[in-house]
């Protein structure tokens, strides 16, 4: 019987540590000297079925020079020369024009620095002369390419930076989860920027148009999907296409869709506002396949998330009465999910090799909410495989299992062996006992009014480990008191001992060797989920340091610098607060700690150093000191679709 059990604490399952991409295309596609091609005849729609497909892009090599090129087209000729002449050009990222700075190339290895020279006036306007207008999320492309160009503007709405990124049409893209596709499950991808979401929803739209013959309709919010100008590129196989005016219509977009144009299949990139949730469930009812994006690292983000809950069912708080609280063991108020979840799978992209799969959404949106640990199964590409898919194109057949190119893997053993696509397990959890209990075994017990032999004896039973349970006569060190009930309730100097050093106790009615041995199993099992606990709550920090910086760098990129607004963030820690702070900062903007009913957050507001609104003597506005501008890091690369995801506070 349990007298005292540890804490229970929220659990989280999940965070991830965001790994870039070590992936390499077959071999340089792209060589000097540059040239700017004519765009391609081949994307003719009559004419993309009978595409070669050489490599892991579903064009052939000179299909992919062309788009490249097109995007290095922006450059000024002798940078374009430098970049072409770079080694991993085939893995292009993004190529980063900013007023008064040095270009920089970006690389899954790191930022190149393409000229000495820093940008003028003349460079921008060059660039911006070539491609398609911007609109009013500050987007633009270039037309029959997937790539996508950024603006940065000043105060007066003039352009003074550029992210131009690289996109691609990849074939093995949605390889890890082309079984799920082809099943016909409804699939909800989440990841941070520039993970790779776009890439795989554009495959899974192609996979689904030409290999599994559905009508396939895309809305394309900012033409990522479907590449910029009214014919669609070729990546997006047989499905169609339509176009967003401005992403404030796109739940409109997406019922006329299912009114107008009868899919069975709708593919969306980026689910951000409560209409468009709503207009998603509403299509799930009509039992057609979504396929989508959200924002978002783990399923947990959505949870909490006001306007995307409704993706995962919808929570609402539920009070017991006294007698269910008791048997379910939980508080009289707890959180439950509100209904059928809109997709049936939820896909973490933790890189792009690497997925982590909820099969059945609601099941894992039940046990987060409950406290327990979701089934999650972990699909990894592995380099050598992902790049026998990019050199042999495509496998489309159902041989998951049986062609060795995608590992269902246990990371926990690290143990390659192929795990059957249909078992899913906790990985996480397992992770997790296997570090804490090396971290805290062994775990001191101190008895009292128990013979120490039976104890032995208890643990002998339970088969464990010699070393995991060891007795100690000093309280101080105990990580738990196992007691005799009837002794221990004449001993109040020893209840008190336990109490001060917060050590949980478990009693015995009797000192027999069946009751002993049942009480150590259940404090070992208790201990257990008392390290579980913390492990997690560790995890969960992580996890919203991680979010607090994504949400403040969506700010700044979408709003206070495109639009010069200031943007009062979410109330967090005030060492969380210094990181947001100390981002700010490398964007070179102002920002204040502003304190409220539900706490401090940062204020970021529009100001540079050096702007005459604000200075940096400006104590009242100012906290923080001035740096140089952003290093081009990953940390702060990618951007946001749209501008009204942010949860923004009232002061
Ligand atoms: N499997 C892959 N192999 C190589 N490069 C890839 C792969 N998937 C995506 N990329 C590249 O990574 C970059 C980002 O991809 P993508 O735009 O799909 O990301 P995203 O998650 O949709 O980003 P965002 O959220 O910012 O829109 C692009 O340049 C794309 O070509």
């Amino acid at each position: 019987m349990l007298g005292f059990t540890l804490p229970l604490q929220f659990r989280c399952y999940n965070y991830h540590h965001q790994s870039l991409p070590n992936l390499t295309l077959p071999k340089p596609f792209y060589q000097a000297p540059f040239f700017i091609p004519q765009p391609p005849h081949r994307t003719d729609p009559g004419l993309r079925a009978s595409f070669p497909v050489r490599s892991g892009s579903v064009f052939p090599e000179d299909e992919l020079d062309v788009e490249v090129g097109r995007l290095l087209a922006l450059l000024p000729e002798e940078m374009r020369r430098r970049v072409s002449d770079h080694p991993e050009l085939p893995q292009l990222m993004e190529v980063v024009m900013d007023l008064g700075r040095k270009p920089l190339a970006r690389f899954p290895s790191g930022d190149f620095v393409i000229s000495e020279y820093p940008i003028t006036v003349q460079d921008i306007e060059h660039a911006t002369a070539q491609v398609g207008d911007f609109a009013v999320d500050n987007r633009a492309g270039i037309s029959r390419t997937l790539h996508r160009i950024s603006a940065i503007r000043n105060r007066k709405g003039t352009i003074i930076g550029l992210t131009c990124r690289v996109g691609r049409a990849i074939s093995g893209s949605a390889k890890l989860l082309q079984d799920l596709v082809q099943d016909g499950a409804s699939l909800l991808l989440i990841g941070p920027p520039g993970v790779g979401k776009t890439t795989i929803i554009r495959e899974i739209a192609r996979m689904l148009a030409n290999d599994y013959k559905k009508r396939v309709m895309i809305v394309d919010t900012s033409n990522e999907i479907g590449g910029d100008g009214d014919i669609p590129h070729a990546g997006i196989g047989n499905a169609r296409r339509m176009q967003v005016p401005n992403s404030d219509v796109q739940h409109k977009v997406l019922i006329e869709a299912v009114e107008n144009h009868m899919p069975q299949v709708i593919v969306i990139d980026e689910i951000g506002t409560k209409l468009e949730a709503m207009a998603a469930s509403t299509i799930a009812q009509r039992g057609i396949q979504l396929v989508a994006t959200a924002h978002g690292v783990t399923i947990e983000n959505l949870i909490m998330n006001p306007s995307l809950e409704m993706l995962v069912g919808g929570i609402q708080s539920v009070t017991l009465g006294d007698e269910e609280a008791s048997r379910r063991g939980v508080q009289k108020t707890v959180l439950e999910r509100k209904g059928p979840s809109t997709f049936s799978c939820g896909v973490e992209i933790v890189s792009k090799t690497e997925l982590r799969i909820h099969r059945s959404l609601e099941a894992t949106v039940d046990a987060i909410l409950s406290g327990r640990f979701p089934n999650v199964e972990e699909r990894k590409m592995k380099s050598q495989e992902q790049k026998e898919i990019l050199e042999n194109g495509p496998v489309i057949d159902n041989s998951l299992e049986k062609n060795g190119e995608i590992l269902f893997e246990d990371a926990t053993d690290g143990d390659d062996d192929h795990i059957s696509q249909n078992e899913s397990y906790s990985k996480f959890p397992i992770e997790l006992e296997k570090d804490a209990w090396e971290h805290k075994l062994p775990l001191h017990l101190f008895c009292y009014g128990i013979l120490e032999a039976t104890v032995i004896q208890g643990i002998n039973q339970l088969k464990m480990n010699d070393a995991a349970i060891q007795l100690t006569d000093n309280i101080s060190e105990a990580n738990a008191l196992l007691a005799l009930q009837s002794k221990l309730k004449k001993n109040p100097r020893i209840q008190a001992a336990a109490k001060s050093h917060d050590i949980p106790i478990y009693v015995t009615k009797t000192s027999s060797l069946e009751h002993v041995t049942k009480a150590i199993r259940a404090l070992v099992s208790d201990h257990e989920d008392g390290l579980k606990d913390s492990a997690s709550t560790d995890k969960i920090k992580v996890l919203e340091k991680i979010d607090a910086l994504e949400e403040a760098r969506m700010a700044i990129e979408n709003i206070v610098i495109p639009t010069g607004e200031h943007v009062d963030l979410l109330p967090r820690s005030s060492h969380i607060l210094s990181m947001q702070l100390e981002l700010a900062r490398k964007y070179h903007l102002l920002a204040k700690r502003i304190g409220g009913e539900s706490g401090l957050h940062l204020r970021i507001l529009p100001s540079h150093y050096g702007t005459d609104e604000v200075k940096p003597s400006d104590t009242s506005v100012f906290d923080g000191e001035f740096d140089d501008f952003p290093s081009s890091n990953g940390s702060v690369n990618g951007s946001l679709n749209s501008l009204d995801r942010l949860p923004l506070l009232p002061e």
